[in-house]
Parts: C-alpha cells; sequence; structure tokens
C-alpha cells in the first residue's frame, strides 16, 4: 500500500497528455467484505490500493471504537482526503488484462475502500474527482443483511468496528440503484431516486469470499476494457 504522507495533497491538474487515472471505489457497510475484495483486485490486476480507514482522522476511529455512528460533518473532509490520495497514489496496473489495448495498459488505476454509504458521500466524491478531466471513477457497493453483518463482525478480531455499529451502518446505507454490468439493465431495486450507472452492487450473502472477488474482478475487468467506466446520468 502506498505511503499516505506521498500522496496526500491537491489532485493534479489535467494536461492534454496525461492519461486520468482510473478509480475503483470498493464502497458498503462495515464488514461487507470491501478490504478482501479491494486485495484481491490489487493482486490480480497489480494495482495500488488505498484503505478508507487508514485516512479516518483519529477522533472518527475513536468515535466508531466507543460505538458512535459518524455524522455528516465527520465524513465530508475524509471523503476528500480518500479522492485526492486515490488519484495521487494510482498508477499503471503491472498485471493489466490481456484484452486492453497498450493505451488501456499504462491507464494509471487504483483500488480504494471507503464505505460511501450515501448518495450524496458518492456526490461528493464524484464532485471532487469529475470525468472526463479529473478521473474515471466507478464504485463497487457491497452489501449483505444485517444478520450476516453481524456474524462477519463476531468472527474476526482486532479491529475498532465492533457489533454495535452495524445497525445504524445498516440503516445510513443507501444502495445505489445501479446497471446490471454489461447489460445495460436495471439490475435492483434500492434506491428510489435516479439510477447511479456508475455502481455496480453486489449482495454477498451467499457467496463467498473468493466468488464476490472473481465477480467484483470481472467487473474491473469490463470497466478497464470499456476505457470510460460506466457513465453516471445523475
Ligand atoms: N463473502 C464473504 N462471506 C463470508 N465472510 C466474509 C465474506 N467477505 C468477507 N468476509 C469476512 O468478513 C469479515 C469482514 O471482511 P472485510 O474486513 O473485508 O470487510 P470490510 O467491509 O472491509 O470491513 P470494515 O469496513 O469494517 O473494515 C472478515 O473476517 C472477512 O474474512
Ligand atoms: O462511513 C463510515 O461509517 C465508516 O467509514 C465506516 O463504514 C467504517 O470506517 C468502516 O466500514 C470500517 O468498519
Amino acid at each position: 500500500m502506498a505511503s499516505h504522507d506521498e500522496v496526500e495533497g491537491d489532485i493534479p491538474p489535467p494536461t492534454a497528455s496525461h492519461q486520468v487515472p482510473h478509480i475503483f471505489i470498493i464502497a458498503g457497510p462495515s464488514a461487507t467484505g470491501k478490504s478482501t475484495v479491494a486485495r484481491a483486485i490489487a493482486e490480480r490486476f497489480g494495482v495500488p490500493m488505498v484503505e478508507g480507514d487508514d485516512l479516518h482522522p483519529r477522533e472518527n476511529i475513536e468515535k466508531m471504537s466507543h460505538g458512535h455512528p459518524l455524522t455528516d460533518d465527520d465524513r465530508w473532509d475524509w471523503l476528500k482526503t480518500v479522492a485526492s490520495v486515490s488519484v495521487n497514489s494510482s498508477k499503471p496496473p503491472t498485471s493489466p488484462p490481456d484484452e486492453l489495448d497498450s493505451e488501456q495498459q499504462s491507464r494509471p488505476a487504483c483500488v480504494t475502500t471507503c464505505s460511501a454509504l450515501k448518495r450524496k458521500y458518492r456526490d461528493l466524491l464524484r464532485s471532487e474527482l469529475p470525468e472526463p478531466e479529473t478521473a474515471i471513477l466507478d464504485f463497487l457497493f457491497l452489501t449483505a443483511s444485517e444478520e450476516e453483518l453481524l456474524r462477519r463482525i463476531e468472527g474476526r478480531d482486532n479491529h475498532f468496528m465492533k457489533k454495535n455499529m452495524v445497525r445504524s451502518q445498516i440503516i445510513t446505507a443507501e444502495v445505489p440503484r445501479a446497471l446490471e454490468p454489461g447489460t445495460g439493465e436495471e439490475g435492483n431495486d434500492g434506491d428510489e431516486r435516479g439510477i447511479e450507472s456508475d455502481c455496480t452492487v453486489i449482495w454477498t450473502d451467499n457467496l463467498s469470499q473468493g466468488e464476490v472477488a472473481e465477480r467484483a474482478m470481472d467487473v474491473v475487468r469490463q470497466l478497464m476494457l470499456s476505457d470510460i467506466g460506466n457513465e453516471y446520468k445523475g
């Protein structure tokens, strides 16, 4: 993982010859498997991984450790940091999919874990990383039932997020209404508002870690190949 001291700071201005990075945000409530999936993608394609939890200010981690959900204000500057660190960490994949052409292979990319639970948080990331001049941005939003998240949290040690936070994570999460990858069809009946076509939703309850990772890698491969990601129509 890149050192954050090296990569925090302003997002570089676009230049004519510069390929904007492709940023893959692995989103969703706590314990849905974001880090597990992001690690698999980073290893498979040889792209940098940014762990959003490492960018939270200490007060946010302390708050969550004590069972207090974050507010919008707590998350706002953190989301901006997630955006800039992701862009500044991006590097061309060292193991790109074979099907990519040479220009696609040299496009910098980065896989970032970031809960991005509410639509307005995803909108903030979109406005921090406007397409097409600053980045190509795609979200893979992982989700699971409350019962399954409680089971997963119980099964892991040494994490600041405890069982008492699952309810608030589920209540806060606005699962995007998204397109089914590759079909252009609406794939789930999440959010009441418009489709977020730069989002792919994966329900993970009945999938093993390996199955979720395979599915996510397949989506990333298709998006790298499509070059422009899925267009966000607002
Ligand atoms: N599909 C799955 N089925 C069963 N267990 C899973 C699955 N995906 C992840 N897990 C397990 O659930 C726990 C949470 O996974 P992980 O840490 O990747 O989630 P996360 O979304 O990054 O969590 P957090 O945001 O709280 O850090 C881990 O113990 C992991 O091994
Ligand atoms: O927005 C939030 O409430 C937070 O980012 C959380 O989602 C956790 O940091 C993360 O999931 C670790 O458990």
